[in-house]
């Protein structure tokens, strides 16, 4: 017989990738399910087969629809072991992932992960130890799930100058917004509703006060401007504040409320450029692509100096759908290993340094009720041009001896819209502070 050439071999012959999978809950359980449905079309589009060879859970007890022989409760063995070729993480949060994944990396193994804490904390270390060893770091499911993100900041748009991106890249809060926006009602109540119907998780913090998001927008920040933005480098604020009355004032202007993950690169008069990352709720014209995004939907919209504008949409947490996004990578990095070849390396070249929110160029509304009479408006329009902020648009509402006022600026550093609001909080004149909240986009 004349020997065979590894080109010649079909890839249920070829030796296969074998996989060590850490953590089976709601994402690994889609990834089990899958890699075993739909094993031979993914070992033809790897070019090899692609087996688990083992499963690290917590309690493996809890698990008898598993194969008994695959589960542990050592991952950090698991991923030691001289017949893993990859690791999939799906655990989340930073220790004791850390260690493992640096492990795996360090030894040659490469990475799939959907752990945006960890990533937006630690990945540069992880990328030098991926460097190092020539093992890929994959990370597609780690931002908007399902929606293929990552892959064309780093690959389709490495050739573009991107200038912004900007979306929706937390499900649970876009829910509770939506529903807020729907029915009128308050935040806590609907934060009840949404953790009773399954859409909040039992501890929401993360996702509720911007945990979630602002990890997010720092992988997509470091991306997006070949920087390194790590999640504390990243302006947050939650959505734990916003009212009944915000969503009641935005629908006045024929805007809504949306938290949005905005990252941007800033140039100055002076030409030195920077990054900004910020994630906080936004009043946007209710005719913006981000404004029909509803319940757990996630959207991001991208803007590059030769491609335009970008809108990707999609759903961005669920258990089959972030599997989605795991198993494209799992089937890059075989096919990485079959061909020969690398996934793409960190880029951080450019190196922006962060502007600090204050300094980042923000516009405001602010709805106030004020007394209605001579002088009032003179005061509130004082207050702005003291602080160099310009107005944008007026409106005013009467009702008996109080006055509905409604101001929208021009940009100005954020910094001094804040210290505005301040200083018009403490007016005589002004009754109370109705509602304020960054805008973004133009009313059509
Ligand atoms: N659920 C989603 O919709 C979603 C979407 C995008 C990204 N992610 C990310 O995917 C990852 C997994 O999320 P999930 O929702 O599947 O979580 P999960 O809580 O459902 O599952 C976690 C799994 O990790 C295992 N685990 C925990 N500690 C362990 C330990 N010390 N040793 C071994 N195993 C351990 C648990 O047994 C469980 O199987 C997280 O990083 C999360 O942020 C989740
Ligand atoms: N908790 C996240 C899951 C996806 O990362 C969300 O609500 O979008
Ligand atoms: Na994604």
């Amino acid at each position: 017989m004349s020997p065979v050439s590894p080109k010649s071999l079909s890839p249920a012959d070829r030796a296969p990738i074998r996989v060590a999978m850490l953590g089976c809950g709601t994402v690994g359980s889609e990834v089990a399910r899958l890699l075993t449905e739909q094993a031979g079309e993914l070992a033809a589009r790897a070019g090899a087969p692609v087996e688990l060879v083992g499963i690290a859970v917590r309690r493996p007890d809890k698990h008898p629809e598993l194969p008994a022989e695959l589960l542990t409760d050592d991952a950090a063995a698991l991923v030691a072991r001289d017949d893993v070729d990859v690791v999939v993480e799906l655990v989340g949060g930073i220790d004791p992932v850390r260690s493992w994944l640096l492990t795996a990396l360090n030894a040659g193994k490469s990475v799939v992960t959907a752990n945006k804490a960890l990533l937006a904390e630690y990945s540069a270390e992880l990328f030098e130890a991926s460097d190092a060893s020539g093992a890929d770091l994959y990370f597609e499911a780690a931002v908007a799930g399902a929606i293929p993100l990552l892959r064309p900041l780093r690959e389709s748009l490495a050739g573009d100058r991107i200038t912004r991106v900007m979306g929706i890249v937390n499900g649970t809060t876009n829910y509770i917004l939506s529903a807020m926006d729907a029915t009128g009602a308050g935040y806590a109540e609907t934060l009840d509703e949404a953790s009773r119907l399954g859409y909040a998780e039992a501890d929401p913090t993360a996702d509720v006060d911007g945990y979630d998001a602002a990890s997010k927008a720092a992988i997509l920040a470091s991306l997006a401007f070949h920087s390194r933005v790590t999640a504390k480098d990243v302006h947050r604020e939650g959505i734990a504040d916003v009212t009944a009355s915000d969503l009641a004032a935005a629908r006045t202007l024929g805007r809504t409320v949306k938290l949005l993950a905005i990252c941007e690169r800033v140039t100055a008069d002076d030409g030195t450029e920077s990054v900004s990352a910020r994630v906080h709720p936004v009043m946007i014209p209710r005719s913006h692509q981000l404004a029909g995004v509803g319940g757990a939907f996630n959207a991001v919209y991208v803007e590059a100096d030769a491609a335009g504008e970008l809108m990707f949409y999609g759903q961005g947490a669920g258990g089959a759908p972030t599997a989605s996004a795991v198993l494209g990578d799992l089937v890059a990095v075989a096919r990485n290993q079959v061909l020969g070849g690398r996934g793409p390396r960190e880029s951080a070249h450019a190196a922006l340094p962060v502007r600090p929110m204050g300094q980042t160029p923000t516009r405001y509304h602010v709805s106030l009720d004020v007394a209605d009479r001579a002088g009032v408006l003179a005061q509130v329009a004082q207050a702005f041009a003291a602080h160099g902020v310009s107005i944008a648009a007026v409106r005013q509402r009467d009702a008996n001896d109080t006055a509905s006022l409604v101001v929208v600026t021009h940009l100005a550093p954020d910094a001094a819209l804040q210290s505005t609001v301040d200083e018009i909080a403490k007016l005589d004149v002004v009754h109370d502070v109705v509602s304020v909240m960054r805008v973004e986009g133009e009313d059509a």
